[in-house]
């Protein structure tokens, strides 16, 4: 599939995401010569508990790397290196010496591990962990889910201990089984992917041995923390044996270096299963007083850490596709543009997907979804409609929490995501943040990101600023809402949000 423009050599990035995993080849113009992709199960075996097979998840990681290599037309030897970004916060504890998971790996989104937060906040306290971490005590991220593992898993925790059984993010798992597994694999993360567990001490970059104890999690576990390009180690077996892995991001923080947002204040938000707007702070960790997350942006070998603020919303595209799957309001995901287009605003319903609590700027596991406003009058068309400015609102709600934290401006957001080729939600999101919204010509920035970082790591490409040469403007949507109506919409949205709260009860 290389054409007469693309001669190698190239790059690969996987990207191990919450509902597919995919493999991307990329030239040295940062242009994509071929993808191949693979949905994985979602396991829901309660309400609010969401897991993955991780077996079946290195399975579709090979079989998407085989297809995009063969689609692509080359071989190992025309790849430079190969760059990991993934979904984070996802959980996995697996046995060292056989490879096999001792459970399903925990999704970010699961809120099984409420309850132990709670604890945790009481016993520990929320403020140490905000303090060493940037992040607060919440089911989202990794920690919790460790320690649930290894009180849950019967007789887990004494293999633990003796040295049997990793942890990893989904960065840690691919990377260890790409390297060889049981036969040698490298058990590391990256800076980035461990500033989501809420064990590492954000400052010095190592795991808190404080917090550890706190939270009663063996050291042994633990991979080593690497920066975000570098080389790991080389791929052994498969169709890209012998070429060094040279990177790992977290996919939120990948979109970040995908879209050269190289310098303090550039922002960008990725519209995917759920929604993360980052922005570069710098060298130095700025606090946030306004329900954002502190976290690291990224890593470039042995040099200074960037930073980053981040604003996390749990169900954007996966409201689209309940929308679809549960509800049977539309049959695609493009669809819901359509159904949203055929009434001319939202005939006074708002929906709030808590469907996970809510993340940024609120952080209330106690909140559930509501769909508010609802008269004879609403049809499924203005649902459709809320649950596309439902997204569009709740960046509003994060973009003004940057703002405050910041004390940077919004001119203009760079977004990418599978959501982003609805145009009523771009114009929506221009209108709701009175910003222009740009989308640059490749909108596979997590891909792009992994491939940038592992090519610096390579020496692919030789510094940021060629990175920044091949960023393209393909498209961009400027506000068109006059000032009276975004005001009232929003304060009913607001309206609509504080109905969500203290739904769960403690004892649930
Ligand atoms: N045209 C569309 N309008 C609204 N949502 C969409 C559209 N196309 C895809 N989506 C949503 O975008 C998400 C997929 O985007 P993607 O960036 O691939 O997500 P992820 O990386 O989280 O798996 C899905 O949740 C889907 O519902
Ligand atoms: O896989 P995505 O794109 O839904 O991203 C998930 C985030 O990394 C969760 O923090």
């Amino acid at each position: 599939m290389t054409d007469a423009h693309t001669t190698g050599p190239f790059i690969a990035a996987i990207d191990q995401g919450t509902t597919s995993s995919r493999c991307i080849v990329f030239d040295k113009d940062g242009r994509i010569v071929s993808v191949d992709q693979k949905e994985h199960e979602q396991i829901f075996p309660k309400p609010g508990w969401v897991e993955h097979n991780a077996t079946e998840i290195w399975e579709n990681v090979q079989e998407v790397v085989a297809g995009a290599i063969v689609k692509a037309g080359i071989t190992a030897a025309d790849v430079k290196a190969i760059g990991i970004t993934n979904q984070r916060e996802t959980t996995l504890l697996w046995d060292k010496n056989t490879g096999e998971p001792v459970h399903n790996a925990l999704v970010w989104q699961d809120t099984r591990t409420d309850a132990l937060c709670k604890e945790l906040g009481r016993n520990v306290g929320q403020d140490r962990f905000r303090r060493e971490t940037g992040l607060p005590l919440a089911s989202y991220f990794a920690g919790p889910k460790v320690r649930w593992l290894l009180d849950n898993v019967e007789g887990l925790r004494e293999r633990a201990e003796r040295g049997d059984i990793l942890f990893g993010t989904m960065d840690s798992w691919v990377i260890w089984n790409l390297t060889g597994g049981t036969d040698g694999g490298v058990h590391v993360t990256d800076v980035t992917n461990a500033s989501r567990t809420l064990l590492m001490n954000l400052h010095e970059m190592r795991w808190d041995e404080r917090i550890l104890q706190s939270m009663e999690i063996p050291a042994a576990v633990l991979p080593e923390i690497r920066s975000s390009a570098e080389v790991y180690g080389n791929a052994k077996g498969g169709v890209l044996d012998g070429v060094p892995v040279a990177s790992a991001l977290g996919d939120q923080q990948a979109a970040l270096f995908g879209q050269t947002c190289f310098s303090e204040g550039e922002a960008k938000s990725t519209y995917g299963t759920g929604t993360f707007m980052l922005m570069n702070t710098g060298e130095t960790p700025v606090n946030s007083y306004n329900g954002l997350l502190t976290t690291v942006g990224y890593r470039i070998g042995d040099q200074k850490p960037a930073y980053a603020l981040e604003g996390s919303i749990a169900v954007t595209g996966s409201l689209v596709q309940w929308m679809r799957d549960q509800m049977g309001l539309i049959k695609s995901a493009a669809e819901i543009e359509t159904l949203a287009s055929s009434v001319e605003d939202n005939g006074g319903a708002y929906f709030v997907p808590a469907f996970s609590g809510l993340f940024a700027p609120y952080w209330r596991s106690d909140a559930r979804g509501v769909i508010a406003g609802l008269t004879r009058y609403v049809t499924k068309a203005h649902i459709a409609r809320a649950v596309l400015e439902a997204t569009a609102w709740q960046t509003r709600e994060i973009t003004d929490a940057m703002t405050k934290d910041s004390g940077v401006e919004l001119t203009a957001l760079k977004v990418d995501g599978g959501m982003t080729s609805n145009n009523l939600l771009m114009q929506t999101l221009a209108d709701f943040l009175d910003a222009p919204v740009v989308r640059p010509m490749v909108a596979e920035t997590t891909c792009l990101g992994a491939a940038y970082a592992a090519g610096l790591a390579v020496g692919f490409w030789p510094d940021t600023d060629a990175l920044r040469a091949n960023w393209r403007r393909a498209a961009e949507w400027t506000p068109r809402m006059d000032a009276d109506t975004r005001d009232r919409e929003y304060k009913s949205w607001l309206k609509a949000v504080e109905r969500t709260m203290g739904w769960i009860e403690d004892e649930e």
